[in-house]
């Protein structure tokens, strides 16, 4: 048969293995008219391949034999559906450990996400390339080790995103890495690869990070628009984005291993006594600031530093400081040793109440839901307290299990809390401090740096990582009148590396009736200006308008009050459609990127079909996020 040379499985694999890799083919050959599903269920798979993993507790309650993962009223936790069937296992930080069996997912046939990351497992990894349709896998921070054989991703062509950093993999990275078509996204940092770098040429390739391991030799040319940051960490490497000259390496090396002359010894020691004097002097200059602040904040209240490093002190329209407010919430509540700031997330690590008011705070922005601060702690991390205005006043166990929904979420591109802090006439969340800061800033704001790296590459990941994140909210809070409520570009945060983090979503629960219309952004979707309805297809309104606002790069009027000022990226759109002459709309900005233009003018449509103004028209987050997910890099 001629297409059996094309069934080969990886070379790496027991001989029981191989048995089970060609009866599974047999089956897909012989039975491709009969559903998968008729030897095994998707819940029977999904329960078996539970019963490989340890500490399953996360799991238990929703995963049941005989229901539906894909109930629409009863989905299985962490499951994510295309319809009825199962498309995504989003099983990151879990708990989980175990030994992985793959192959009872081989009968879920359209699984294209597979994410296990953040959980104890260890061993050589898992049989993965039995599930050759997968598009994305993430297996970061856990303990996997050992060689991975070079053909295992032979069979794997359709992968886009691999995540496989934070593990102890030794050995060399496998070759047929490279010949991964569509592979956007590739980190393996912190592990302990090491062997040559195969040369990565794929254009589609936008996020590469290989820092942290034992490379050696020469960074391929293919990959020099990568910059330094993802070799970083690899002493034997070489290559211009480092500064190492790979024919002088040698030499250098003997030079550095050759005896240092007198001349040498005393400038070295010159500097170091400078560098100890300087970090004595710093180390003086912080003990006075942090004694200042301990002493006035906690009497006195929050005093915080503006961008332009001005002393001032923030207040509340009542007059009452965060600071103050934190002081009295941590004297008169309830409360444990981080006085009564709930952790809900301690892979930062822990704090209460009493680092955050010892922290030197910023103002960020006075939104139309509070006010935001950035809180830099001693133990240097730095977090956002955003203080919310307008919440209901619901009692603190409604609070408590609203808050608790959010604070369960797992995913790439959510921002996650932190903690929270409840009074009656106070509440809190915080969550990390994202440093490279809004969309909306990097897009209209900063003519720098920052602004020049939102190139097409960049911009067209941002929406992939926006999409995936709605896609997410929708399925966890189906339920919801609207899962997110407040999509913008404000509350798009972007990482160091340009990875989309949604934060302020499932508010609408938490926020006054009274004020919902001021207050989230859905409210600006037609169906709620005209008749103050509000609907899943309002996130996707939203979404449509961050689509069009990031590939004309202009300000949307959908943001203004009264809509003046700013371009009705909605009306522009379409009447532009309806000429022809889409391509005129693109930025400038990213427009040089010619070969892309066609990508571009797609994406564009998806844009104007998720702000279609009557929403029964509209498509939903489903179809939107998979019609973006088809766009990729060419
Ligand atoms: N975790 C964070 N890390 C970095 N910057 C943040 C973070 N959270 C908020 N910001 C930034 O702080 C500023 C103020 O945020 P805030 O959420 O108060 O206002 P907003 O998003 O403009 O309006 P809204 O209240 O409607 O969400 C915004 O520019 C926002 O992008």
């Amino acid at each position: 048969m001629a297409a059996v040379p094309l069934f080969l499985p990886p070379l790496a694999i027991s001989p029981k293995k191989h048995l089970l890799f060609y009866i599974s083919i047999f089956f897909l050959i012989f039975l491709s008219n009969t559903p998968f599903s008729f030897s095994i269920s998707e819940d029977e798979a999904l329960i078996k391949f539970k019963e490989s993993l340890k500490n399953t507790t996360a799991l238990d309650s929703t995963w049941h034999k005989g229901s539906n993962p894909c109930d629409k009223n009863k989905k299985w936790t962490r499951v994510q559906c295309e319809g009825n069937t199962v498309e995504g296992l989003l099983l990151g930080e879990a708990g989980l450990s175990g030994e992985i069996d793959v192959d009872p997912l081989i009968a879920l046939p359209g699984l294209r996400v597979l994410e296990l990351a953040n959980n104890s497992f260890s061993g050589t990894i898992p049989e993965f390339f039995f599930l050759g349709a997968l598009k994305s896998i993430y297996i970061d921070g856990n303990q996997f080790s050992g060689e991975i054989p070079k053909d295992f991703f032979s069979k794997m062509g359709s992968l886009k995103k691999i995540w496989f950093s934070r593990n102890k993999f030794s050995g060399p990275i496998p070759e047929s890495l490279a010949n991964l078509k569509y592979l956007m996204e590739l980190h393996l940092e912190s592990n302990e690869f090491s062997g040559p770098i195969p040369s990565f040429s794929q254009a589609s390739l936008t996020s590469i990070d290989l820092s942290n391991n034992k490379l050696q030799g020469e960074i391929p040319q293919s990959m020099s628009k990568f910059g330094s940051d993802p070799f970083k960490g690899n002493n034997e490497l070489c290559g211009k984005q480092l500064g190492k000259d790979c024919n002088k390496e040698k030499e250098n090396n003997t030079f550095q291993r050759a005896p240092m002359s007198k001349m040498k010894w005393i400038i070295l020691g010159l500097v170091v006594s400078l560098l100890l004097i300087t970090i004595l002097f710093k180390a003086k200059r912080k003990e006075d600031h942090f004694d200042k602040l301990g002493k006035e904040n906690l009497d006195e209240g929050l005093h915080v530093s503006s961008s332009n490093r001005k002393s001032t002190s923030i207040h509340s329209k009542g007059g009452d400081s965060v600071h103050e407010s934190l002081r009295r919430g941590a004297g008169s509540q309830r409360g444990k040793a981080t006085g009564d700031l709930v952790l809900v997330n301690e892979e930062k690590g822990t704090f209460g109440l009493p680092d955050l008011m010892k922290a030197a705070a910023e103002v960020l922005g006075n939104g139309v839901l509070g006010s935001a601060y950035k809180a830099k702690m001693v133990n240097g991390l730095s977090v956002v307290v955003k203080r919310l205005r307008e919440m209901n006043k619901m009692n603190r166990d409604v609070f408590d299990t609203e808050i608790r929904k959010i604070s369960k979420l797992r995913h790439r591109n959510i921002l996650q809390l932190l903690a929270y802090h409840y009074r009656k006439e106070e509440k809190l969340l915080v969550s990390e401090y994202v440093p490279k800061g809004s969309l909306l800033y990097l897009l209209h704001g900063d003519r720098g740096i920052s602004h020049a790296e939102l190139n097409w590459p960049t911009r067209l990941r941002i929406i992939h990582g926006v999409a995936s994140g709605m896609n997410f909210l929708h399925s966890e809070f189906a339920s919801y009148v609207v899962p997110h409520g407040n999509l913008k570009s404000s509350n798009i945060l972007l990482t160091e590396k340009y990875e989309p983090l949604l934060s302020d979503y499932a508010f609408y629960p938490l926020i006054n009736n009274t004020q919902t219309v001021q207050c989230l952004f859905a409210y600006k979707s037609p169906e709620a200006i005209q008749n103050q309805q509000i609907s899943p297809k309002s996130d996707v309104y939203c979404l449509g308008i961050i689509i069009l606002e990031i590939l004309t790069g202009k300000f949307p009027s959908q943001y203004l009050n009264n809509q003046k000022g700013g371009t009705d990226v909605v009306q522009w759109v379409q009447s532009a459609i309806a000429d022809n002459r889409e391509s005129e709309l693109i930025d400038q900005e990213i427009a040089n990127a010619t070969d892309s233009i066609e990508q571009m003018v797609k994406l564009l449509h998806v844009g104007a079909a998720c702000t279609v103004s009557d929403p029964e028209k509209r498509i939903d987050m489903k179809e939107a996020s998979r019609r973006i997910e088809e766009i990729s890099l060419i």
